[in-house]
Order: structure tokens, then C-alpha cells, then sequence
């Protein structure tokens, strides 16, 4: 039988749907009606083999020329659905169903898994494993309390006619707390034989001093006279709770969400009344802004094509192929936004009007504070009528975002809509994301191949030519770089301009003092450099207001100005530098000046995205003589190009001898640009412009000795943390080279806390042998037992203050990271709803809670991490994608280097221990003393020999996250919404 790809498929059910027309019945929608008809009439019209029918109208279905919807077939005008693949889902798309599987009902994709495990644990000739603690699919669970004894009995049970002989049985993996035993203390030498209808008892006995979730397979074997020997096992789990943990348990039994990734979306659409635009803007929109939608075969390629579209990924990147390849990747993003947005998607929520507005209704989403989903004002969303769910056709309304307020936002909706409108009836929601930033970005890289970007993008050498006289030296604002050679060196050969027309790059890493390099270099061009103009960016608000402000220390305010996006909420706009921003009072909205006024200024600030409204107005070749990007490792390289392409010309002798300067700042060993398309990030759209800079171009690497300084410098000393705490990122990203400049006085104020478990060494790897738990819709993990450690440390931290000569720490000055996005809202909802001590301090809701994300550039005195990711049944197959995005050395980098002066990490040491990064840090504390909780020690043998059992009971140990119908929510990580123009 020949296999048949998607394309064949697909000009198979053409040519059978032209085949159906030809012969006057494309009218017949019955599925079998229309099986009969292809069996009989057209697979056999002549000899050509073709594929079976439900795999023609599986493909039909895929490729939107068909919809089936149970015995119903519609061919040919079907109103449009389209179906958006999760790329990181993988359902074998190349085999269609057979005849009797139903064609659209797409296979689960771990039903080998599910059988693999029914068959572990399910009951062989009539023997039964049984518990009164039995909570179904092989999983015995019972609680226990600490330092309290309990035993629970297991009983094993022959129901079948013949008598069988059990020869005992094991734990896969050892277990401190648990031990079994049986009266006749049952081995392979001294065999039990259970006769039909006999029972045997066996006890689990558990003792443990923490809280903990301890779990264990057991594996009970057997032997019958004709059958020979057999298993049958269990999933044994006793669990200790704090009452704060049990309060804090799953709310809902958890439901993955992934069957409602492939719902449908309908396009039949009211539109709604946007937000008054700001009035006429003075700037001329000049170079158009396209809008670059991806072509609909690219869908398709993702549904059905990978391999094809990996080949048109592989290619190297080059300035030829950079348009081409960027775009491709942008599309992949895109589509992969498609799918994940859909997860905000709202039912039955009712929206009442405005009181203080008539024409707009308010929707409560809970979220859109934290920007999951984000909606600023003037992007939009859909609402279709709850109650009309089921009608074949749906009218949606667009709704226009006027404003948004904690967790409401405000939306103006069609007259229609409002006329029939009263309060609280209700809607179902689906979000929508805001284009421009990708479509700013495609503009970008097209403009690159336009202006001959090439010696900018991918430099290969320097003019060499001095903007300063010889000899002089600069007079620096900030006086304490004088004493730090190399930002002296750095700001020195920025305004010099000598690797013109290759960017400027500087790197280090964490609190190595870059932001302050890059503004003492800004203001030293403004000052040296005559007409120079400089545009200074960064992918952030904060990060682009954080830039203003310091320029602003010694600049003049009438030379700065910062251009906020009109959708930014100027409430968020810091107060000293609303002076220099582009709010106009009159209009009550920001506002866009003339380029002629634009001009003027010296120094322009904005995030990268917004700078893409420069570009559309089209500023004078060279105008710009200056680009600065800080932060630029977090940045996608097409949106860094947004600032540059359109902007800056590339210096040339003749033509533009002072400008073309690009200066890059980041660490490329912090956290990278943040993407949802595995595609997208498997072929290079995660390595921002700095990071492929340094990694692959000659003028940017190390030297025997170091880098040239001509083109790159590296920042070595760090004035943030105590030197325990850069001990393994030191070693493990930065060469050993980092060097401790802190300020004592702080850096040092936890090291004679009484709670550390040796005095001196200001870390503590708590370990906590957790459950990691689900619930609801959420595919997030949260871990309640780790959420009791933290509210127990927090306690000590906030409530033992003033001890020793420390002073009293404040809420501010503490931040826990959480990796996942539910073990965050758990923990807030613990210290500020649930735990009577810490509720009750006034400025509770001060401590950040937050992802690695949220806080990447910041530090606090005090920081704690929860890594939530615990042990589970079976351990070894699953450890691979367990740990998810812990595994990320950046994430792992930027975790462990915000604080100041303590860090704690709250974990499981058997998970964490399983990565490289986690069990170097794992070893380093528990080396200098630093580790407590759960007795730990590493296992190596035990591991091999588990692997060995499980690979005899043909026990599959290869782990997939996708064959476990895991998301890539927890292999990777759960991306906030980029939400910043
Ligand atoms: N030469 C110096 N002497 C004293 N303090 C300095 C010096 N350089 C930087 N600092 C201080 O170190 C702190 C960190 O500086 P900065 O924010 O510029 O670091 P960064 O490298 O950009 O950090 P991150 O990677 O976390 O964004 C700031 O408070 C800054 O004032």
C-alpha cells in the first residue's frame, strides 16, 4: 500500500470533489453516502491507487476545503475556518487515519503511553492489587502527619480459578520514608501461594519528621504453573500537608487544555468604535508600514509539512538570505501567538455599561494586569453572544480597548451591539494580540537589504577613523567610572567612533555597571561630537525610562525627548521624566511632533518598537549619528533592527564621516528575547543581535588574551552581590573573571542571620520533597509545600528584625522568583490573603512575586526562589521535560544573581539535581554548608539500576514531553505578552 503525503492527499480529495460536481452530486453530504461513492465509483474509476477515504477527508478537513462535522460533509463553498496548529504539538500528520478511525478527530497523541502504563498496573490472571487509600489508575495515596507513625495495608488478592505464587515485591527506587512488610517476609527463596480467592496483606509503614509528598513504585511479582512469571505495580504515595498547603490545593481537578486548541474561529464580524486616535499627528507617516501577513500555505506547512519547512530554515543566516529568513521566522511566531492567545479566550462573562460613558461596556479580565492576556488601549478583542453558542452562524464584535483599569478594561462596541445591549448579559471572549510589532519588524529586515545594511549587520572591518583629537582625555559626568578602567576605556572608544561602521558592543554581566557605561557614553557624544543625534532605546518601558533618567542628571531637559508609545498608560511614566516626554496636557493623549521639531533634539528616547514610528517618518539620511541599544539581549535581532534600519546610515568617508555608530549593551548570558514558536527559536530567532555578534563574527570574540577593545568590552566588575553568590554564575558563565565590588554594608547584612545553616555563607538550598500539582484549565504547575517554606522563611526574614545590629528589612527589598506562572499566584494569594502574620504588614503587597522574567535588571536585598518541579511516579522517564524551563542556564543565571546580600532556594535537590547548572549549585551549597530540608544525598548506581529495571519490564525510559501530551507551556516557559510599544 503506498503512503500518500498531505499534497497528494490533498489533489486526491480535489480531484474526488470535481469528480462529485462532474457527476451532479456535490449537493450529497452524508459521509457515507460519500464513502460509498468514493469506494465504488471513484477509487476504482481506473488503476491508479489512491488513498482510503477518511484519510482524503481528514486532508480536506486540514486544508480548510472541507467540513465534517459527524456524518455531515460539506464541500467547496464551506464558510472559511481556519485551524491553528500548536507547533508544539505533534500528531504524526503524515498518517491520516485508517477507514474505521474518524477522520477530523485528531488522535491523543500518548495513547502508546496510556497503554504502556495500563499495562504495568493492571490485574494479570486474576490477581489484584488493593488498598482502601486506592485513588484509581494505579496510584495508591494516603496521608500521613509528620513524626506520627501510620501504616496502611495492601492487600493482594487472587480472584482467578487457579493458584498463583507471589515471589515478592520492591520498590523501583529506594525510599527513606516508606518500608513494607508482610508476615511471612515473602522472597523469591521463601514464595507465598495464594489460592483462588486467597488475600495476602502487605504494610506500608511511613515515618517522616517534614512535610513532604513521598512517593515510590512498587513492582509485586508473580509466577503461575502454566502462564509463567508476571507483574503488576503500583504508584504508591504518602503525603504530609501543612494546613497552609491543603488551603492552597488544587481548586479544580485539572483539564488540559489542549482539546480546545483546536477550536474554530469564525470571521463574521460587527466592528466596533475605536478610541478617539490622537488628533492629527504632526509627524508624516512617509515610509509605509505593510501589514505582512503570513501566506496561508505556511499554515499548512506547519500542520502537515515540518520537514519540508525545515529544510527551507536550515540555511545559514547571511545578509542575502536576511529579509527571507527573518520574515519566515516572524510568520512561525506568529502563528504560534495564534494558538497560545486562544488559552485567555473567556465564556459566559457578563459586561455592564460605563457609568460614566454610555457608549462603552466594561469587561472584567482577570489578568490584564500582568498582562496575561495583554490588552492595551486601542488594540481590540472579539464577543459573541453566550447564550447563541450553538448557532450555526455567530456575529462577533469587535471591541475597541479605550482604557484599561486593574482587572477591567473599557470597550466600545458597534451601535448594533449597544442598542440591544443590558446589563450583565453575557459573552463569550476571544483576545486578539496587537500586530504592529511584528509588522514593524518584517518592515525592518526589508529595509535592511534597502539601505545596505551589510558592514553594519554583519561587519567585517573598521574605517579605523577617530571622531576626537589624539591624546585627550574625556572629563566623565559620573565620576566613579574613573576608577573602573574598563567603562573608562568603553565610553573612550564610543565617542572616538573608531569601529565605525561595526557596532560597538558592550557585555558583562550582572550589575557590572553596563546601563551607566552606555549613559556616560551618550553624554559624552552629545558633548564632543558637534550635530551629533543620538537614539537611545531598549526593548522595555523601564528599561528606555530608566535611560532617561540618568541622561537627564547631567543633560539639559530641553535636549532629551522621550516618545512613549500612544497606547502607554502615562500614570506608568515616572515623574522626573515627564517633563522631557511627549504628553500633551491640552489633548490628554501623546502626541507625535514634527520631524522638523524632532530634530532639535540632541537625544530622542524609545523602546525599540516605538522607534519603528521614526522610520516612518523618514528622517534625513545620517541625521542620526548615533544608535544606542541597552538591554539588547533581550531583544528579538529584528525588533533591534526596527531602531536602526531606516535610521542609521553606515558611516562613509565621503558621504557620512561623523554618524553610522551602533553601540549594543546586554549580556548574552542572561535571559534572551522571549518567543513562543519552537520552530521560530529552533532555528535562531532566540539569539539576539549581540548574542550572534559575539558568537559568530570574528571582530567580537576573544582573543589569546582578551577582546579587542576596539570593537568590544567586557565589564568584569560587579557592585551588586556578595561574592558567595556570584561563586557558580562566575564559574559556570563568566570565566571565573567576575570581580566583587559591592558595597559591604549591604552585601554582607545576612551573614551572621540566625536562620542560615552556616554562619558566613549567606545561601540556603532548602530541599522539599513536593508534589507538583495542576488544576483546573491551567497546564501551570504549582508545588503548595514549597509555598509553606517560603511563608515560613518569609516570616523569620520580616519578623526577626533589627537583630544584630541588622536593620529592619522591608517587603520592598525581598522578591521571590517562581518559574511558573500558578505557583506565583499561589504564593501571593498565601502571603496576602492566607497567612494571618504576613497579610497583616501594611506594605505586604511591596514584595515582588514574580517569573525570571519579571525579574530580569532588577535586584533585591533578599531573594527567594521556588522551583516548584517535584518527583512524580515514574521518575526516570519523565525527568527530562520535568524540569522544563529550569533547565535554561540564562533563566538559571538570571535567578540565582538578583540578589544582594541572602538567597534561598526553596526545591526538590533529586529533580534539580538531575540538571548540570542546579546540581553544581546544589553541590556548592551543600559543600560550604548551605543546604537543609529533606535528607539528600546523590544517586548514580540506584539511578542506573531503576533504568535497567524499567528497561526489562519493556518499560519505554526515552523521555517526550510531547508523547505525554505535555505543552510546551511547561518544557519552556510561560511567556507574558510582550505588551510594550
Ligand atoms: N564604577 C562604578 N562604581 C560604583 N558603582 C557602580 C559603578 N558602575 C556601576 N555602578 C553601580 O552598579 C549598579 C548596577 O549598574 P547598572 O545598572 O549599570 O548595571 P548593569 O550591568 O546594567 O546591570 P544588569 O545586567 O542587571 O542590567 C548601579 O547601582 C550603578 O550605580
Amino acid at each position: 500500500m503506498p503512503k500518500f503525503n498531505f499534497r497528494e492527499r490533498r489533489e486526491f480529495g480535489d480531484q474526488f470533489v470535481q469528480f462529485l460536481k462532474d457527476t451532479g452530486r456535490e449537493a450529497v453530504s452524508s459521509r457515507e453516502a460519500l464513502r460509498t461513492i468514493y469506494n465504488v465509483e471513484f477509487r476504482t474509476r481506473n488503476d491508479t491507487k489512491a488513498p482510503n477515504f477518511s484519510s482524503i477527508l481528514f486532508t480536506l478537513g486540514q486544508s480548510g476545503r472541507a467540513e465534517v462535522r459527524g456524518d455531515f460533509v460539506r464541500f467547496g463553498k464551506v464558510k472559511k475556518k481556519v485551524k491553528f496548529r500548536d507547533q508544539y504539538w505533534t500528531p504524526r500528520p503524515e498518517e491520516p487515519p485508517t477507514d474505521n478511525q474518524q477522520a477530523g478527530t485528531d488522535q491523543p497523541p500518548h495513547r502508546g503511553r496510556a497503554k504502556e502504563r495500563a499495562e504495568f498496573i493492571g490485574g494479570k490472571h486474576g490477581v489484584e492489587i488493593l488498598s482502601e487509600h486506592d485513588r484509581g489508575n494505579g496510584r495508591i495515596r494516603f496521608p500521613i502527619t509528620p513524626n506520627e507513625p501510620t501504616t496502611v495495608s495492601i492487600w493482594v488478592q487472587n480472584n482467578g480459578t487457579e493458584e498463583v505464587t507471589l515471589l515478592g515485591y520492591r520498590a523501583l527506587r529506594k525510599q527513606r520514608e516508606i518500608t513494607f512488610h508482610d508476615e511471612s517476609k515473602v522472597t523469591r527463596q521463601q514464595p507465598r501461594v495464594l489460592e483462588p480467592g486467597d488475600s495476602y496483606s502487605i504494610e506500608a509503614r511511613c515515618l517522616t519528621q517534614h512535610y513532604g509528598y513521598y512517593p515510590v513504585t512498587v513492582l509485586f511479582e508473580f509466577t503461575k504453573e502454566q502462564d509463567g512469571p508476571f507483574s503488576i505495580g503500583r504508584f504508591v504515595a504518602a503525603v504530609a500537608n501543612s494546613r497552609l498547603a491543603e488551603e492552597l490545593g488544587p481548586t479544580a481537578p485539572y483539564r488540559p487544555y489542549q482539546a480546545n486548541l483546536r477550536k474554530t474561529v469564525t470571521f463574521i464580524t460587527e466592528d466596533g468604535v475605536p478610541p478617539d486616535s490622537s488628533q492629527h499627528p504632526e509627524l508624516k507617516q512617509l515610509i509605509p508600514l505593510g501589514f505582512y501577513n503570513y501566506p496561508q500555505y505556511l499554515q499548512d506547512m506547519v500542520n502537515a509539512e515540518r520537514s519540508r519547512l525545515r529544510k527551507s530554515l536550515a540555511a545559514e543566516l547571511q545578509f542575502e538570505n536576511y529579509q527571507e529568513k527573518f520574515q519566515l521566522l516572524l510568520h512561525l511566531e506568529e502563528l504560534q501567538m495564534e494558538v497560545d492567545i486562544r488559552r485567555y479566550d473567556m465564556q459566559d462573562v457578563p459586561m455592564v455599561k460605563d457609568t460614566q460613558n454610555k457608549r462603552l461596556l466594561i469587561l472584567e479580565v482577570p489578568g490584564v494586569a500582568e498582562n496575561r492576556p495583554s490588552v492595551l488601549r486601542g488594540d481590540h478583542l472579539f464577543v459573541t453572544r453566550s447564550e447563541q453558542r450553538t448557532l450555526p452562524q455567530l456575529i462577533q464584535y469587535k471591541g475597541y480597548v479605550h482604557a484599561v483599569e486593574l482587572e477591567r478594561v473599557k470597550l466600545g462596541f458597534s451601535p448594533n451591539l449597544l442598542a440591544s445591549f443590558v446589563n450583565n448579559l453575557k459573552f463569550d471572549v476571544t483576545f486578539t494580540f496587537n500586530r504592529l510589532p511584528l509588522r514593524v519588524q518584517h518592515r525592518a529586515v526589508e529595509l535592511a537589504k534597502e539601505r545596505n545594511l551589510g558592514d553594519i549587520l554583519f561587519p567585517s572591518f573598521s574605517y579605523r577613523e577617530s571622531l576626537l583629537h589624539e591624546g585627550g582625555r574625556l572629563k566623565l559626568f559620573d565620576r566613579s567610572l574613573e576608577t573602573n578602567q574598563e567603562q573608562y576605556d568603553a565610553v573612550q572608544q564610543i565617542v572616538t567612533g573608531m569601529s565605525r561602521p561595526a557596532p560597538y558592543i558592550i557585555f558583562g554581566p550582572p550589575g557590572t555597571g553596563k546601563t551607566v557605561t552606555v549613559v556616560e557614553a551618550i553624554k559624552q557624544v552629545v558633548t564632543c561630537i558637534k550635530d551629533s543625534h543620538v537614539l537611545a532605546c531598549a526593548p522595555s518601558n523601564s528599561a528606555s525610562d530608566l535611560l532617561c533618567q540618568r541622561l537627564l542628571k547631567h543633560l539639559d531637559k530641553g535636549s532629551i525627548y522621550r516618545i512613549n508609545a500612544s497606547s502607554r498608560d502615562y500614570h506608568q511614566v515616572p515623574e522626573e521624566i515627564k517633563p522631557c516626554c511627549n504628553w500633551d496636557d491640552a489633548q490628554q493623549c501623546h502626541v507625535y511632533p514634527s520631524k522638523e521639531k524632532l530634530q532639535h533634539y540632541r537625544v530622542i528616547i524609545t523602546t525599540l518598537v516605538t522607534a519603528g514610528r521614526l522610520v516612518t517618518a523618514q528622517f534625513p539620511d545620517g541625521h542620526f549619528s548615533h544608535v544606542f541599544i541597552d538591554e539588547c539581549g533581550h531583544a528579538v535581532e529584528s525588533e533591534c533592527l526596527v531602531a536602526i534600519a531606516g535610521i542609521l546610515t553606515p558611516m562613509d568617508r565621503e558621504t557620512n564621516t561623523n554618524g553610522g555608530q551602533l553601540v549594543l549593551a546586554g549580556d548574552p548570558k542572561q535571559l534572551g528575547p522571549i518567543l513562543r514558536s519552537p520552530l521560530a527559536i529552533e532555528h535562531g530567532l532566540e539569539v539576539s543581535l549581540l548574542e550572534r555578534l559575539m558568537k559568530h563574527n570574528s571582530l567580537y570574540q576573544k582573543g589569546a588574551e582578551s577582546y579587542d577593545p576596539q570593537f568590544v568590552t567586557k565589564l568584569l566588575r560587579n557592585y551588586r552581590s556578595h561574592a558567595a553568590l556570584l561563586e557558580i554564575p562566575n564559574q559556570k558563565f563568566y570565566d571565573g573573571e567576575l570581580q566583587e565590588c559591592a558595597d559591604r554594608l549591604i552585601s554582607y547584612s545576612y551573614c551572621t542571620w540566625e536562620e542560615l545553616p552556616t554562619q558566613g555563607f549567606p545561601i540556603i538550598f532548602h530541599g522539599v520533597s513536593g508534589e507538583d500539582q495542576r488544576e483546573g484549565n491551567s497546564p501551570s504547575f504549582f508545588n503548595t509545600l514549597e509555598v509553606e517554606a517560603l511563608v515560613t522563611y518569609l516570616k523569620k526574614l520580616l519578623q526577626s528584625q533589627g537583630k544584630r545590629g541588622r536593620s529592619r528589612i522591608s517587603p520592598k527589598e525581598i522578591g521571590i522568583i517562581s518559574p511558573y506562572r500558578k505557583q506565583v499566584e499561589k504564593i501571593r494569594q498565601a502571603i496576602t490573603k492566607k497567612d494571618g502574620d504576613l497579610m497583616k504588614l501594611p506594605d505586604i503587597k511591596e514584595l515582588k512575586v514574580g517569573s525570571v522574567e519579571e525579574f530580569q535588571g532588577q535586584e533585591r536585598r533578599v531573594l527567594l526562589i521556588s522551583t516548584v518541579r517535584s518527583c512524580t511516579e515514574y521518575l526516570s522517564m519523565d525527568e527530562d521535560f520535568k524540569l522544563g524551563f529550569l533547565k535554561n542556564p540564562k533563566r538559571f543565571n538570571v535567578a540565582i544573581t538578583r540578589a544582594k546580600a541572602l538567597l534561598i532556594i526553596v526545591g526538590n535537590p533529586t529533580v534539580l539535581s538531575k540538571d548540570p547548572h542546579w546540581n553544581t549549585f546544589l553541590r556548592y551549597c551543600t559543600a560550604k554548608g548551605g543546604y537543609t530540608g529533606c535528607p539528600y544525598a546523590e544517586e548514580s548506581l540506584e539511578e542506573d539500576i531503576l533504568l535497567e529495571e524499567l528497561s526489562s519490564l519493556h518499560l519505554s525510559t526515552q523521555s517526550a514531553g510531547n508523547q505525554l501530551g505535555e505543552s510546551h507551556i511547561q518544557q519552556q516557559v510561560e511567556p507574558e505578552w510582550r505588551h510594550e510599544h
